[in-house]
C-alpha cells in the first residue's frame, strides 16, 4: 500500500483527492492536514466520506508527513515550496497541486505569483505532471508540479497541431470558462452565490498567470515562438471547464487527416476522448470523471481550426491528474482508481 498524506484536506481539491483516494485500491490514507480543523474527524466535516475515511485532520506541524510515501499539497501557492525540500530529503515524494514548481524560470514565477521562491534549487528537477505529454518523466519523478486547470485544456488541445507543425503558433487564441469551484473554497466576494450565480464575466483579460505556464510548456513542442491570447471567464456552475481554442492553419490538410492527427496522438491516452469531428462536447459529460473530451471544427472549411475542450476542473484539471501522476510514480496502471464515469444529469 502507498502511504499518502494530504496537506490542505479541507479545500476543494483536497476533498476531491479524498474522494478519489479513499477508494483507491493501493492507497492507505495516513495524514490529512488542516490548520483550522485540527482534531476534527474528516467525516464530520465531509459526511460524504463517512465510513470511508476514519482519520481526523491534524495541523500541518503535528502531522507525520515524513512517514508517508507521497504527500499531496492541495494548498495555495507558496506552501509546498516551504516543505518540499525536507520531505524529499526524507525520501517522501511530493505532488504539488499549486504552481510552486510549474515554471522553470524563477523570475517569471516571482513576477506572476508575487512571492519569493524559497526552493529554486528544485525548479529544474520538478516534473510537469501532464501525463499525456510527460508520461516517462513522471514515472521517474520525486517532485511533480501538477498543471493548472486552464493550462491542461489548452495544452492537450493545441499539442497535436503544434507537434505536426501545421499552425501559426504565434497567434493562438483561447477563450475559456471555468465553474466557480476553480477559485477554491476560501471566502471571496466574487464567488458568493449572489455574485456569481445568474451572472457571466471575463476576468484576468490583460494578463493571467496561466498564460506563461501554457506558453512555456507549448514551446517545448515547436520551433516557432508561441503567442497566446488567453481569456478566462467565470460561469455560474460549480464544476466544469470549457475551452474554445482557435488556431490558423499554415499547411493544407483535410478534415479527416486533422481528425486522424488527434486520434493517433491520444490513442493510448485513456483520459483524452477525441470525439467525432464537428461534435459539441459538454462539461457535464466530464463531471466527476478524469476524462477530458475534445472535438475539432473547421468553420466554413476555412483555414481556422476550432478545438472545443471540456473537463472537470477538480478532476482532470487538478486532483484526478495528480492521482494519475501518483499511479505512474509508483509503477501502477495510470488509470487505477480513476475509472469513474461522469455524473448525469
Ligand atoms: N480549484 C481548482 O479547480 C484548482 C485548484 N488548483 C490549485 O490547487 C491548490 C488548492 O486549491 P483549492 O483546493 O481550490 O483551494 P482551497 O482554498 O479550496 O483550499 C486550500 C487548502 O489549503 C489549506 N491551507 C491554506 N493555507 C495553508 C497554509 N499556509 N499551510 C497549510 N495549509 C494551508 C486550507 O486549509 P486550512 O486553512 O484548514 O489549513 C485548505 O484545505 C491551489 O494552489 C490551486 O491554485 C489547481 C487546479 C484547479
Ligand atoms: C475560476 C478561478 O478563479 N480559477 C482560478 C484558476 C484555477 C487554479 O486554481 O489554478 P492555479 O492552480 O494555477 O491557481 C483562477 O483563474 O485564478
Amino acid at each position: 500500500m502507498i502511504k499518502v498524506g494530504i496537506v490542505g484536506g479541507t479545500g476543494y481539491t483536497g476533498v476531491e483527492l479524498l474522494r478519489l483516494l479513499a477508494v483507491h485500491p493501493d492507497v492507505q490514507l495516513t495524514a490529512i492536514t488542516s490548520r483550522k480543523e485540527d482534531g476534527l474527524p474528516v467525516a464530520d466535516m465531509f459526511p460524504s466520506l463517512r465510513g470511508r475515511v476514519d482519520l481526523a485532520f491534524s495541523s500541518p506541524d503535528k502531522a507525520d508527513l515524513k512517514s508517508c510515501d507521497v504527500v499531496f499539497f492541495a494548498t495555495p501557492h507558496g506552501v509546498a515550496m516551504a516543505q518540499a525540500p525536507e520531505l524529499l530529503a526524507a525520501g517522501v515524494k511530493v505532488i504539488d497541486l499549486a504552481a510552486d514548481f510549474r515554471l522553470k524560470d524563477q523570475a517569471t514565477f516571482e513576477k506572476w505569483y508575487k512571492i519569493d521562491h524559497t526552493a529554486p534549487e528544485l525548479l529544474e528537477e520538478a516534473v510537469y505532471g501532464l501525463a499525456e505529454l510527460n508520461r516517462d518523466a513522471i514515472k521517474g519523478a520525486r517532485l511533480i508540479a501538477n498543471p493548472g486547470c486552464y493550462p491542461t485544456t489548452m495544452q492537450l488541445g493545441y499539442y497535436p497541431l503544434l507537434k505536426a507543425g501545421i499552425i501559426d503558433a504565434g497567434n493562438l487564441i483561447a477563450d475559456c470558462k471555468s465553474g466557480v469551484s476553480g477559485a477554491g473554497r476560501k471566502a471571496e466576494i466574487a464567488t458568493l452565490f449572489s455574485e456569481s450565480s445568474d451572472n457571466f464575466k471575463a476576468y484576468g483579460v490583460s494578463g493571467h498567470r496561466h498564460t506563461p505556464e501554457t506558453t512555456a510548456q507549448l514551446a517545448r513542442f515547436t520551433d516557432q515562438k508561441v503567442g497566446l491570447i488567453f481569456t478566462p471567464h467565470l460561469v455560474p456552475m460549480i464544476r466544469g471547464m470549457h475551452a474554445t481554442l482557435y488556431a490558423r492553419l499554415t499547411k493544407e490538410i483535410d478534415d479527416a487527416a486533422l481528425q486522424a492527427l488527434f486520434e493517433d496522438e491520444y490513442k493510448d491516452s485513456e483520459f483524452v476522448d477525441v470525439m467525432p469531428f464537428g461534435s459539441h462536447p459538454e462539461t457535464r459529460s466530464t463531471r466527476g470523471s478524469n476524462v477530458l473530451r475534445l472535438a475539432l471544427h473547421r468553420p466554413d472549411g476555412g483555414d481556422t481550426v476550432v478545438i472545443l475542450v471540456v473537463q472537470d476542473n477538480l478532476v482532470k484539471g487538478a486532483s484526478g491528474q495528480a492521482v494519475q501522476c501518483m499511479n505512474l510514480m509508483f509503477g501502477l496502471d495510470e488509470a487505477t482508481g480513476l475509472k469513474q464515469i461522469a455524473l448525469l444529469p
